[in-house]
């Protein structure tokens, strides 16, 4: 935040990425990074805040270890951004959560606990650090959830974070309270750490709410205080009664100038924004005609919503809407099937969106079926190659569609099987596939599936009910 040291430092060696500002050598100064700032803004605006044109940093401090310099370098009163909101979607009913602020700061150093002594790892030490606060606005664990969920794809789609709680690269802390059903004042609260899922933060929410609860009805009093969540006992422990604002001795960071963010910059961010998620949700069902539900799987993921968005822009299908749903179709199904079995994030899937397209259009011309084109996926996503040169390379026919011929196949299977014929006109018609199944050996699998089934029952006539 306030030095040079890289932030890639996931694998590194402890105390590797340091430098003498991360280290907090007396003499050095701080710097501020501005990408940081830009970064903050835009997620500030994307979720609604108003950006005041001045702000300032101030100094934390604190007694824990894990800052090199004995404070940290944070904002207080002024910060970057204020009074913002996001949209959850609480079983198809929209809730607004208030945002309070979205400010800087620099992360700290890592402490590993040993028996008995501690490590300290500076790596993380100096990472900018977004701290987005809520309003105390969300009702249930559930709602917590969703509400990381949002905040999260937000983060993704904007480029800013990459959003990994179990890296902890997406951090959360927790805070809860209870109250008798209509009271209106909030009952005093206490704070969750270390919870490295969303499932996590749920849970730890439904667990804590609990014993709050337990604590009142056994005529106890909530302690304002931070506690830590034991992820496989599925329980919280006191960490440290709360210390508040004054503890920490606030003042303005004598070492920085303050923020001057003119509006111009303002709208220049603004402007520069990506899409965001619920954007996109909408345009899908409105320019592609997806279903909600497809809507949301195809932009839950912004990754998998860019593939999508590559799949149709390379399309020349006249039908724009069934293109897409059969573009979302095979990617949901087949193609994320085989990304996951080949652990390969869909960013550097080998099939390339141009592939997808070629099969899809292979499909559409009925050269070939959809079960040759599950095979015909397999090898391009092996092999990298273009789906009409695999079916060129292994001599794959076209399916027959021709009624007629189909039909006299079918009336020889029907003729070699009366068993089977009188257990489906007896009302088993579960047998039907076995009958297609004859015919399909018959063509060598390249008789098309649909009409084989139509053209059978419509031979068959009526089973008994
Ligand atoms: N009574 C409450 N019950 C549940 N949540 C609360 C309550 N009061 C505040 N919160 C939420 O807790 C978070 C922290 O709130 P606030 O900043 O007021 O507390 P704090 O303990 O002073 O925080 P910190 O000391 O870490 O800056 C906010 O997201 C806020 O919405």
């Amino acid at each position: 935040m306030f030095c040079s040291c890289s932030t890639g430092y996931a694998n590194a060696a402890p105390n590797t990425h340091v430098c003498p500002v991360c280290m907090g050598m007396p003499g050095v100064l701080p710097v501020i990074n501005q990408s940081a700032v830009i970064y903050t803004i835009m997620t500030a605006l994307a979720l609604n805040c108003s950006i005041p044109a001045y702000s300032k940093f101030d100094r934390k401090s604190y007694p824990y270890p894990d800052l090199m310099k004995g404070y940290q370098i944070s904002q207080y009163d002024i910060p970057l951004s204020r009074n913002g909101y996001l949209m959850i979607d609480l079983h198809g009913r929209e809730k607004q959560i208030g945002i309070t602020r979205v400010h800087l700061e620099e992360d700290t150093a890592r402490l590993l606990h040993h028996d008995g002594y501690s490590l300290i790892d500076v790596n993380r030490a100096g990472t900018p650090l977004m701290e987005i606060v809520s309003e105390p606005d969300m009702r249930s664990p559930e709602e917590a959830r969703l509400y990381m969920q949002k905040l999260r794809e937000i983060l993704i789609y904007l480029g800013v974070a990459s959003g990994k709680m179990e890296e902890g690269s997406l951090r959360c802390d927790a805070n809860v309270s209870v109250r008798p059903r209509g009271e209106q004042q909030l009952g005093v609260k206490t704070e969750i750490k270390n919870m490295n899922s969303f499932r996590a933060v749920e849970r730890a929410l439904e667990y804590e709410a609990r014993r709050q609860i337990a604590v009142i009805r056994d005529g106890g009093k909530i302690r304002q205080e931070t506690r830590g969540w034991i992820e496989n006992k599925g329980i919280t422990v006191l960490q440290r009664v709360k210390e508040y604002a004054d503890d920490y001795r606030y003042f303005p960071e004598p070492d920085l100038p303050p923020l001057l963010i003119s509006r111009e910059q303002v709208e220049e961010i603004r402007a520069s924004l990506p899409e965001l998620p619920d954007a996109r949700r909408a345009r899908y069902q409105s320019e592609y005609g997806l279903s909600v539900q497809d809507a949301n799987v195809m932009t839950e993921d912004k990754a998998l919503g860019d593939y999508f968005e590559r799949v149709m822009v390379a399309s020349q299908a006249k039908d724009r809407n069934a293109r897409a749903k059969a573009a979302s179709n095979w990617l949901l199904s087949e193609v994320v099937r085989l990304l996951k079995a080949n652990s390969i994030a869909i960013e550097n899937s080998p099939l390339s969106p141009a592939a997808l397209v070629n099969l899809l259009d292979l499909l559409d011309s009925e050269r070939i079926t959809g079960k040759q084109a599950k095979e015909v996926l397999d090898d391009a996503f092996a092999s990298g190659e273009l789906p009409e040169e695999i079916v060129k390379k292994k001599g794959i026919k076209p399916p027959i569609t021709d009624r007629a011929v189909l039909g006299g196949i079918i009336d020889e299977v029907i003729a070699n099987n009366p068993k089977v014929v009188s257990v489906y006109l007896n009302g088993k018609t579960s047998v039907l596939q076995s009958l297609v199944g004859q015919v399909m050996k018959q063509t060598r699998g390249q008789a098309r599936a649909d009409i084989v089934q139509e053209l059978l029952r419509e031979k068959l006539g009526e089973p008994q009910a």
